[in-house]
């Protein structure tokens, strides 16, 4: 945390500079608002100025994606060599090197220290700002005690902060939430984790792998990862049953008592044993992950300056634009907007902004599909990383019906050459959703290992609304995972 401090203040000296007015100012340096900053001034003698209240690089980079996914990894590795005769026999029972994994960990996030997206952004041609930016009236922004205006956009891209749910108790036992649990520098051993969500299910699933031994997850729903189809959470719950996770299900959580709770710092075990209450059942641990959503980052925008209430998603429409707000001068993408709280899906709207920005800069129509960001309209892809993983793109079958699309299920177990030759024991399903009065996918879902890598597939046959008919002829290499969609194909013939 003092070398974090420590660079925030160098950089903070070096990178401040006197100008009052630029083109575009982007409120929030994560991985959205370089994005949006970057295409808006492209090629161009534009200039732009990026305010940063943290680090350069956002969330994802220092607190989300980037280390959720270090410490994801080693573990998956590990199972894969646990089912692979030659190389189960190497590892027999042992376990990660936990030291080696945070260090590597720490290898991604750059120990806190954002100098290289800094150096990025300025050798783009953005100024970085240190502080924390508000609007103070239309193209205004205050940072501190200075005020700068745009001339053509002010972009808001500030993000999302953890919810923590008003229990009795909770606040005040200082739990753990996303940022703790990624940058974990202590593995506790007995946890907590509140939520049934991607972030719960992706932080039990690293949990365990370092070494936690007790985790207990209270979970409000009837399933796990309730925004997929119902086969992804259950894969994933019994998954994690099997390797020994209590799962209550419908479970509220009535009251928290931690009385040695304390401010250690991020990732590290905040205080004594901590005592929640659920439906009526105590539970005790080291220490309580807290993962159940998030607020987005709007409350002290100064958005009222402008006429739009903050402290909810702002309202855009498909040019990023800030509905209510006369004079087509402010944006908001990535999180902040409530479209999809992803960072491939922000960077997307990122890029469609700038490209907005640049084009009404230089007088343009926005007749092209590059200025719309459509792919935010049921054609947004995800992968969670858990054991198995789950991935999917599109609708989901309910929702289709619930649409009223005339929906035709496709699905099938993964058992093909290329899974079976990935490891033994490969488990996994997949399920098409299409719409039979066009013939063509608009949703997709795979669960097992490795399938991360087939979603990108069914994102272009559901973004190019490729025909069934046509995917017929889109041949599959032999031995690979993908084959699963010969085998889907030939299901329905
Ligand atoms: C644990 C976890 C794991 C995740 N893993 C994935 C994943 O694997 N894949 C994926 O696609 N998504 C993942 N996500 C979601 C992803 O992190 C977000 O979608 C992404 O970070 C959004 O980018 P953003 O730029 O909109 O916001 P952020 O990354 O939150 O960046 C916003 C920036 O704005 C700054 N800021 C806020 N307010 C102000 C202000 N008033 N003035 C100046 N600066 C301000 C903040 O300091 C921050 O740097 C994960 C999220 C979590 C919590
Ligand atoms: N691999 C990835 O792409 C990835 C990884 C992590 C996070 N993310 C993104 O980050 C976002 C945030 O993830 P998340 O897991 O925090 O949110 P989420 O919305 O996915 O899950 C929140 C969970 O918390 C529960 N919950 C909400 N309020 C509660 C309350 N008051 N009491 C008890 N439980 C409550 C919900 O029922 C749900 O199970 C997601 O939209 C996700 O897409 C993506």
């Amino acid at each position: 945390m003092v070398q974090y401090l420590r660079a925030r203040e160098y950089r903070g000296v070096m990178s401040q500079e006197t100008k009052s007015e630029y083109d575009v100012i982007v409120i929030g340096g994560g991985p959205v608002g370089e994005n949006a900053a970057s295409y808006a001034i492209a090629g161009s003698d534009r200039t732009a100025a990026i305010i940063e209240a943290e680090l350069v690089g956002g969330e994802c980079s220092y607190w989300a994606c980037m280390p959720s996914k270090a410490l994801l990894v080693p573990g998956s590795v590990l199972e894969q060599a646990r089912n692979m005769p030659g190389v189960k026999e190497i590892v027999g029972d042992r376990e990660l090197d936990t030291a080696a994994v945070l260090a590597r960990r720490e290898s991604y996030t750059h120990g806190l220290d954002d100098s290289s997206q800094v150096d990025w952004a300025e050798g783009a041609g953005i100024d970085v700002i240190r502080g924390h930016g508000r609007l103070s009236g239309p193209r205004t922004v205050t940072v501190g005690d200075r005020t700068i205006t745009a001339r053509h956009a002010v972009v808001l891209a500030t993000g999302t902060t953890a919810s923590i749910p008003s229990t009795p108790g909770l606040r005040e036992a200082l739990p753990w939430v996303s940022r703790d649990a990624t940058n974990l520098h202590k593995v506790p051993e007995r946890v907590i984790v509140v939520g049934g969500g991607v972030v719960a299910c992706e932080s039990v699933t690293w949990l365990l792998s370092l070494g936690t031994r007790e985790i207990t997850m209270v979970v409000r729903g009837k399933s796990l990862l309730s925004g997929n189809e119902p086969f992804a959470g259950e894969a994933v719950a019994k998954s994690l049953q099997d390797k020994g996770v209590r799962i209550l299900f419908g479970a509220s959580l009535d009251g928290v008592d931690r009385p040695d709770a304390r401010d250690t710092g991020y990732g590290h075990i905040h205080g004594g044993p901590v005592t929640v209450t659920v439906n009526g059942e105590s539970v005790t641990a080291d220490e309580i992950v807290v993962a159940a959503g998030r607020r987005p980052a709007s409350g002290d925008l100064g958005l009222e300056s402008v006429g739009v209430d903050g402290g909810t998603s702002i309202e855009v429409d498909d040019h990023l634009q800030v509905r209510g707000v006369d004079g087509e001068w402010l944006y908001a993408v990535g999180d902040v907007n409530g479209r999809a709280l992803l960072t491939h899906m922000g960077k997307y709207q990122g890029r469609v902004c700038g490209d907005v920005i640049a084009a009404r800069a230089t007088a343009q129509q926005l007749g092209e599909s590059r200025f719309s960001a459509s792919a935010d309209h049921g054609q947004i892809p995800q992968v969670v990383f858990t054991s198995p993983e789950v991935s999917a793109v599109g609708i989901f079958e309910k929702e289709a019906r619930d649409q009223g699309i005339d929906v035709e299920i496709v699905e099938s177990d993964i058992a093909v050459a290329g899974s079976s030759l990935q490891q033994d024991n490969y488990t996994g399903h997949a399920k098409l959703v299409v719409d039979k009065t066009t013939d063509t996918i608009v949703g997709a879902t795979f669960v097992g290992p490795g399938v991360a890598e087939l979603v990108h597939a069914a994102t272009i046959a559901v973004v190019g609304k490729v025909p069934l008919d046509s995917l017929w002829h889109a041949v599959p290499s032999y031995p690979t995972v993908s084959e699963i969609w010969l085998r889907l194909l030939e299901s329905r013939r």
